[in-house]
C-alpha cells in the first residue's frame, strides 16, 4: 500500500508532504512527495490530509466480561479506531474482575477475534479489586497483562500498595494508580466548588486525590517501582509530581482531555453526563493539569473511556455511575480548543497521545518510522462537525460534548497496514 501526499511531521514539529509505503504490516518507505512512486498495491490519496501515528489509549473501559449492555471489546475496539486509536490499554474492573490469568486470556481472545486495534490488558492489585489481598502478578504477567491497576477504586492501605509494588519491582512490572481515599469522598457525586454549593451536594475535596499520589510517590522512592498517576485533575497532583520528577523518582501521569477543558463551574445543571471520576475541579485545577501537560510532567493523554447505558446515566447526578465516553471526541476536542487557536503546537499534541504513551509503557508503536508497524491515523483538519453520540460507534453515548463544533475527525485508521475504521 502507498499513502500519497500525506501531510507529515518532521522531527522539527514541520508538516511535510510524504508518501508512504507500507509493505507487510511496517513502514517500509517514507519518500518525499517530489520524488516518483512505484504505483504498486493500493493506493490512498492523502493530499491535504495529516497522517500520525495510531493513536495510542492508556487508560479505557471496556466493560466485557460482565457488562456487555455498556460495551464489549468488539464494540469498544470499533469506537476505538472510529477514533483514531490503534492500541489501547483496558482496565481489570470488569465482572469478574480481570485478577486471574484465565480472565487476561479471555480479553486477549476476545481482541483478537474483534480483529481491530490492539488491546492490551491490565490486571488487578488485588482480587476482585476489594484491596485485601494481592493478585498472582507472575501467574497475570505471565498470561499477558502489562500492568497492574485497580481502577476503579484507590488502594486504601498504604502497605497493600507496598507490598504491590516491591512485587512489580522484582516483576519489572508498572503499578498503576486510580488515586482516591475513600474517607475524604463518602458518596459526593461532584466536586467541591459552585456547582456542589448551589445544589447542596457534598463536594469532593482535592485532597482525596492529592493524598494518594503524594502516598504513592513516597512508596515508589521506597521501592523503585515505575509508579503510574491515572487520570490526574488537581493542582495538588501536578505539583507533587513535578518535585517527584525533579528528584529522579520514577512517576509517570496521565491526564484525560475533559481535565483539561471543563472546569465544575461549566456543569450546566444534574445532567450525568458531567459526572465522572475524578470530577470535574476548579479552573485553577484545569490551569494547572495544562501546564502540568506542557512541562512533561503529565507525560501523556488517555481518555478514560467509560461508557455507562442510558438507564444508569438517567438515574441522576446523586446515583448514576461515574464516568464519560472519549475515544470519538478526544483528538478532535483537543486539535480545536488547543492547536488550532495557536495555543499548542500540533506536534505536542500528537506526541502526548503517541510518542510518549510508548515511551512510558515500552510499546513498540508510536512513531512514524521506517521499520515501525504501519499502526496509523489519516485525519481532516479542516471539515467541522458537531458531535452527536447517535454516530458513536461506542454503545456508550454518555458525553457533555454533544452539539460542540469540532475540527480534526480521523477518517482512516489502519493497524499494522489493515485499514480498521474507514470513514463511509
Ligand atoms: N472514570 C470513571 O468515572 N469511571 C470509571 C472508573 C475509573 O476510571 O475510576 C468506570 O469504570 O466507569
Ligand atoms: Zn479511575
Ligand atoms: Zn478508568
Amino acid at each position: 500500500m502507498i499513502i500519497k501526499n500525506a501531510s507529515v511531521l518532521n522531527e522539527e514539529g514541520v508538516l511535510e508532504r510524504k508518501h508512504i509505503v507500507v509493505q507487510d504490516g511496517v513502514i517500509s518507505k517514507i519518500q518525499d512527495a517530489a520524488e516518483a512512486v512505484e504505483e504498486a498495491g493500493e493506493i490512498v490519496e492523502a493530499e491535504g490530509k495529516l497522517l500520525i501515528p495510531g493513536l495510542i489509549d492508556m487508560h479505557v473501559h471496556l466493560r466485557e466480561p460482565g457488562f456487555e449492555h455498556k460495551e464489549t471489546i468488539e464494540t469498544g475496539a470499533r469506537s476505538a479506531a472510529k477514533g483514531g486509536f490503534t492500541t489501547i490499554a483496558c482496565m481489570p474492573n470488569t465482572r469478574p474482575v480481570t485478577d486471574s490469568a484465565e480472565i487476561v486470556q479471555l480479553v486477549k481472545d476476545k481482541a483478537r477475534e474483534a480483529g481491530l486495534v490492539k488491546v492490551l490488558p491490565y490486571a488487578a492489585i488485588t482480587k476482585n479489586e476489594l484491596g485485601r489481598e494481592l493478585t498472582d502478578f507472575a501467574a497475570l504477567k505471565e498470561a499477558g497483562a502489562i500492568g497492574f491497576t485497580d481502577d476503579g477504586v484507590g488502594v486504601q492501605s498504604a502497605q497493600m500498595m507496598k507490598d504491590a509494588m516491591k512485587l512489580a519491582k522484582e516483576l519489572d512490572m508498572p503499578v498503576i494508580a486510580h488515586c482516591e481515599d475513600n474517607s475524604l469522598v463518602e458518596g459526593a457525586p461532584v466536586a467541591e466548588g459552585t456547582f456542589a454549593d448551589k445544589h447542596g451536594l457534598k463536594g469532593i475535596p482535592n485532597e482525596s486525590e492529592a493524598i494518594h499520589v503524594g502516598r504513592d510517590i513516597l512508596l515508589s522512592e521506597a521501592t523503585g517501582v515505575h509508579y503510574h498517576v491515572c487520570h490526574v485533575s488537581t493542582e495538588q497532583s501536578v505539583r507533587l509530581i513535578r518535585q517527584a520528577k525533579q528528584i529522579g523518582i520514577k512517576v509517570t501521569a496521565e491526564v484525560c482531555p475533559h481535565h483539561l477543558l471543563l472546569s465544575e463551574e461549566d456543569i450546566p445543571g444534574m445532567d450525568a453526563n458531567w459526572k465522572m471520576n475524578p470530577p470535574l475541579r476548579s479552573r485553577r485545577d484545569v490551569e494547572a493539569c495544562i501546564e502540568g501537560l506542557l512541562d512533561g510532567t503529565l507525560d501523556i493523554i488517555v481518555t478514560d473511556h467509560a461508557p455507562h447505558s442510558e438507564e444508569e446515566k438517567a438515574k441522576g447526578m446523586q446515583l448514576a455511575p461515574f464516568g464519560i465516553v472519549g475515544f470519538e471526541t478526544a483528538f478532535p476536542l483537543l486539535y480545536t480548543a488547543f492547536v488550532a487557536p495557536g495555543k499548542w503546537d500540533l506536534s505536542l499534541l500528537v506526541q502526548r497521545m503517541t510518542a510518549d504513551p510508548a515511551r512510558v509503557f515500552r510499546l513498540n508503536t508510536g512513531s512514524l518510522t521506517v521499520g515501525a508497524p504501519a499502526d496509523l491515523t489519516l485525519i481532516d483538519l479542516n471539515e467541522e462537525k458537531e458531535v452527536d453520540p447517535a454516530t458513536f460507534a461506542s454503545k456508550g453515548h454518555n458525553t457533555p460534548f454533544t452539539g460542540w463544533k469540532l475540527k480534526g475527525w480521523p477518517v482512516k485508521t489502519w493497524v499494522d497496514g489493515r485499514a480498521v475504521w474507514s470513514e463511509a
